[in-house]
């Protein structure tokens, strides 16, 4: 780790302070049974796990937030706001060239009215990389959910559709088949046009037994006989994942769509309020992009406002801050105490070399 991005580690944790943050330390080694699955599964297959004789997986920390949220509920989860700097670990599937272990420098805020704690981590982390040709990006997977939440069709579709946000294509394909623009495929066709699957299946084979066979068959029974999803809800779904606008006309597609779907409607207000207060705190919010499947590929515990900042030159690079809200974790995490939560972190590293050019 080089000096410089120490001493640019050092510059943003002076900037995070500032604000009343209180400096926090995680440990590097976490347990990894009880956190891994909250980061959902880019980084379960990416995360450094190792067996511990005492205390079971163990693994190298991919972030500051659970563990600090985890800390956080602990201690009783009133309204608070910490920073936080140090390296976190992830495996490169795909690219050596990337690091494994880089610096983050984060902020996280529990509690707080919602739209000015999103705008306050949104404009200082904004106002800590000024000067940067950088390129925000911003999005919220709170909308997406809630369209998913208000359709009129069985909870079982609505909660596959749910864990699917995170896998833009099977969630596609998830819709096509609900909505019946796919048909069954002829196998599944067959299984459940037969009255006894069982009669010409022949001797058991697999690991499963009867009984887990019978209830899934009994589970695609009733998916086949759900009726399909409407030709209107479905394209309501599509407008907003496709949605890729400035903020102030996403806005208005929005509360278009809000009008045939009003289970959006307070995530709608929700996004106005947000742009408000960016717009108070100096940024600039017609310019400002917004996409409806961005955040769709990271971190599965977000679930309102998601944002980066990427190099304007340079979009092979990792995005040199990204962040987001958390409501949902902090209820995962609080054996149900909920705090509505959001956060961000800057790679000191990235803003080093974005900065001498090098980038
Ligand atoms: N922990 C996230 C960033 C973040 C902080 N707070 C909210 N989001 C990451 O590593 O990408």
């Amino acid at each position: 780790m080089g000096a410089p991005a120490r001493a640019e580690a050092a510059r943003l944790s002076a900037i995070f302070e500032a604000t009343g943050a209180q400096p926090v330390d995680t440990s590097i080694l976490q347990p990894a049974d009880v956190l891994l699955d909250l980061y959902g599964e880019d980084i379960r297959a990416r995360a450094y796990v190792t067996a511990d004789p005492l205390r079971g997986e163990m693994m190298l920390r991919p972030d500051f937030t659970v563990p600090v949220v985890r800390a956080h509920m602990d201690e009783g989860g009133d309204p608070a706001r910490y920073t936080y700097a140090g390296e976190v670990f992830r495996r490169q599937e795909t690219d050596p060239a990337r690091p494994i272990e880089f610096l983050q420098t984060g902020f996280e805020i529990f509690g707080g009215d919602p739209a000015q704690a999103d705008a306050e981590v949104f404009a200082t982390i904004a106002g800590a990389l000024d000067g940067l040709d950088l390129r925000p990006s911003t999005g919220d997977i709170g909308i997406l959910m809630a369209a998913v939440r208000g359709l009129r069709t069985s909870e079982a579709r609505k909660g596959a559709l749910l864990r699917h946000v995170w896998r833009p294509r099977r969630f596609r394909a998830l819709l096509d088949r609900y909505s019946a623009r796919t048909p069954l495929p002829a196998h599944k066709k067959t299984l459940l046009a037969s009255a006894d699957p069982f009669a010409e299946a022949g001797p058991a084979l697999g690991r499963r037994s009867r009984a887990e066979v019978e209830a899934r068959i009994a589970t695609l029974r009733a998916e086949a006989d759900t009726r399909p999803l409407s030709e209107e809800e479905t394209a309501l779904i599509d407008m907003i994942v496709d949605l890729r606008e400035t903020s102030p006309n996403v806005l208005s597609s929005l509360r278009d769509i809000a009008v045939d779907m009003p289970a959006i409607g307070d995530a709608v207000t929700g996004l106005s309020r947000r742009l408000d207060a960016l717009s108070a705190r100096g940024i600039d919010v017609d310019t400002l992009p917004f996409e409806g499947s961005f955040g769709r590929t990271t971190l599965e515990y977000y679930d309102g406002f998601v944002f980066g900042f990427q190099s304007a030159t340079r979009a092979d690079l990792p995005p040199a801050a990204t962040g987001g809200r958390y409501d949902a974790l902090t209820r995962r995490l609080g054996q149900g105490r909920v705090v509505p939560a959001v956060g961000g972190v800057i790679r000191p590293e990235l803003v080093v070399q974005i900065r001498e050019g090098r980038a």
